[in-house]
């Protein structure tokens, strides 16, 4: 549905770097009706210049962006919703003025602009807000506002750049309910995080950028069994040397010693543990997003 293909940015440089920046080196992903996309990296790895380019922000200076199947167009873009880094709201307007104001900006007439900015205001925990002037918001009130606007007009598409970043319990699981009703709706949602586990809970699929290209890209559960499970075992008080020749690494805290070990005979490992001592763990872990990224931007 929403298809980037090679992007490639580079960035002029100043007298520190004459070289310019390259950005993106590469960066290729789809996202499909009613997916929702994560898209994660370190500080600098080309998530908010990738968005910028696909809401028509940044040019890129080679690949493509399609959508439905054809290249993206400005009207297109029109009945996205984007979220961008630098938060952009007028800040002596009113809340509901300004939800409304875009909605109307987006083409939405002014009843359906008044209803979907009450409905968007009472989601989001904003209603009691409503009159105040934006500048008059908490920071994290603000964010919400920047939210409601980027989903005022019932975007076909949702670009969303650190939408949790600032947000309390609360306002996450309002924001996550949102997001989640209107991927069911058929509405790909991609959003850029450091909040892995969110993400892990959240996300169909995950994309991971390092140094401007995509590193690691597919389903949690995908990411998870290419990089295999690390067995555990946990033995209490065991016989001298119970793991010597064993793989993995063991690490001893009082009597309970632990092994973990990558990619080995787990029925030899559970056999020499229960000759030493009373075992009190035995599992394969999977590894975690945090992990994955981790070992994928490593
Ligand atoms: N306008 C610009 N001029 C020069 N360099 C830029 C510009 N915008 C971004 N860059 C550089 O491009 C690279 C990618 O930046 P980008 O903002 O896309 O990263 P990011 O993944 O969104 O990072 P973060 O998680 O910190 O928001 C960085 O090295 C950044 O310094």
């Amino acid at each position: 549905m929403l298809e980037l293909s090679d992007l490639r940015k580079r960035f002029a440089g100043g007298p520190d770097a004459p070289d310019g920046k390259v950005a993106l080196d590469g960066i290729s992903f789809a996202v499909q009706p009613g997916e929702m996309f994560g898209f994660v990296g370190a500080n600098g790895a080309g998530k908010t210049t990738t968005m910028r380019i696909v809401m028509g922000v940044l040019e890129a200076d080679s690949g493509s962006v399609a959508w439905k199947g054809r290249p993206l167009e400005h009207a297109d873009r029109r009945r996205f919703g984007y979220m961008p880094e630098e938060r952009g709201l007028y800040q002596k307007m009113s809340v509901a003025e300004q939800v409304e104001y875009f909605g109307r900006l987006h083409g939405l007439g002014p009843s359906a602009a008044r209803k979907a900015t009450a409905d968007l205001l009472e989601r989001l925990g904003l209603t009691e807000r409503r009159g105040d002037a934006v500048q008059a918001l908490s920071l994290g009130n603000q964010q919400r506002v920047q939210l409601a606007v980027a989903l005022v007009h019932d975007p076909e598409l949702l670009v969303l750049d650190e939408p949790f970043s600032g947000l309390d319990p609360i306002a996450v699981d309002a924001l996550v309910a949102v997001l989640q009703e209107r991927c069911r709706g058929g509405v790909p949602v991609i959003f850029s995080s450091h909040q892995l586990e969110l993400v892990e809970r959240l996300c169909d699929s995950v994309g991971i950028v390092s140094s401007g290209r995509m590193v690691a890209a597919g389903t949690v559960a995908g990411l998870r069994s290419a990089e295999g499970g690390t067995l555990r075992v946990v033995v209490r008080d065991p016989a001298p040397g119970w793991a010597d020749g064993l793989p993995g690494t063991v690490t001893v805290a009082g009597d309970r010693h632990e092994l973990r070990a990558v990619d080995a005979d787990d029925q030899e490992i559970l056999r020499r543990a229960l000759k030493a001592g009373r075992v009190e763990y035995f599992g394969v872990e999977q590894p975690t997003l945090t992990d994955i990224f981790k070992e994928a931007v490593a």
